[in-house]
């Protein structure tokens, strides 16, 4: 069956005046859909709301079929795993056990990871491009490496549901087309990824859909040609943008500057 996860008429506020009121969404897994809207629109708080770190004060997050409310923390945990726009840890542990530490849940207490969690763990910093910086200390990298940390931690977790808060905000080119491309193939095999963007095309090029998140709603388009339509950037954005389609296809907007 496919993950699926349910916002029924969420309210949250985080004490004076709503984020978001009523709010009603379907996501299933196999898709990877794209989060856009101005600063301060809620993207952030509607991740921490789908991750569990947020508990809406009306209305159900429900994850495949279960209210996340009566959910223990550990078991939401194994299902969601979320990339935060800020990864900061005080403690100079290293990257190799910052990273293994994502397996946490899985684990039996505090040193009781398995031969499979450090297995994983190197696989992934592999991957993540990383794996040179398994012993140095998370409190001496640079931003960038700091954020391919916190990706890899979430990848490590192998959840059915991916939460990307705007995870390549620090990454420089390669990396961020490594990383998005490494997300885009684990909706293919059936996850659910939800990222936040400020990057339009990065939104055009790896999502199959789109969010848009403005004024305490959102908006689900499925075609996210016509989410991404030069009428709907200028609704949502309020600036002008021309698209321009790549010989593959693609669809690019550029930005018109007066
Ligand atoms: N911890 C908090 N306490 C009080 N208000 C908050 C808190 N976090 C966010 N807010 C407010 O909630 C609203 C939504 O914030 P959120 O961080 O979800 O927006 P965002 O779309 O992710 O913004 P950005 O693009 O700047 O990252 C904003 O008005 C913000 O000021």
């Amino acid at each position: 069956m496919k993950v699926e996860v349910e916002l029924h008429k969420v309210s949250f506020s985080y004490g004076e005046g709503w984020v978001f009121k009523e709010i009603s969404l379907r996501l299933t897994g196999g898709v990877f859909y794209a989060l856009l809207g101005p600063n301060g629109s809620g993207k952030s708080t509607l991740l921490s709301l789908i991750s569990g770190l947020l508990v809406p004060q009306e209305g159900e997050v429900i994850l495949c079929g279960k209210k996340m409310r009566k959910m223990p923390l550990r078991e939401v945990a194994r299902h969601v795993a979320l990339v935060p726009q800020d990864f900061f840890v005080r403690f100079p542990y290293t990257v190799y056990y910052t990273v293994l530490t994502g397996r946490f849940p899985f684990s039996s207490g505090r040193w009781a990871y398995s031969e499979e969690d450090h297995r994983l763990t190197k696989h992934y910093l592999d991957e993540g491009g990383i794996l040179h910086l398994a012993d140095s200390p998370v409190t001496a990298l640079s931003g960038g490496e700091s954020q391919k940390v916190a990706f890899v931690r979430a990848l490590v977790r192998e959840t059915p549901v991916l939460l990307l808060d705007e995870p390549v905000s620090n990454i420089d080119v390669a990396s961020t087309l490594n990383f998005l491309k490494k997300a885009r193939l684990l909706a293919q095999e059936g996850k659910l990824v939800v990222a936040a963007f400020h990057d339009l095309n990065l939104a055009s090029l790896f999502a199959d859909q789109i969010i848009f998140v403005k004024g305490g709603q959102v908006e689900l388009w499925e075609d996210k040609r016509e989410a991404l339509s030069p009428q709907n950037i200028q609704r949502i954005f309020g600036i002008e943008v021309v698209p321009y389609e790549s010989p593959e296809g693609e669809l690019y907007l550029l930005y018109r500057v007066e």
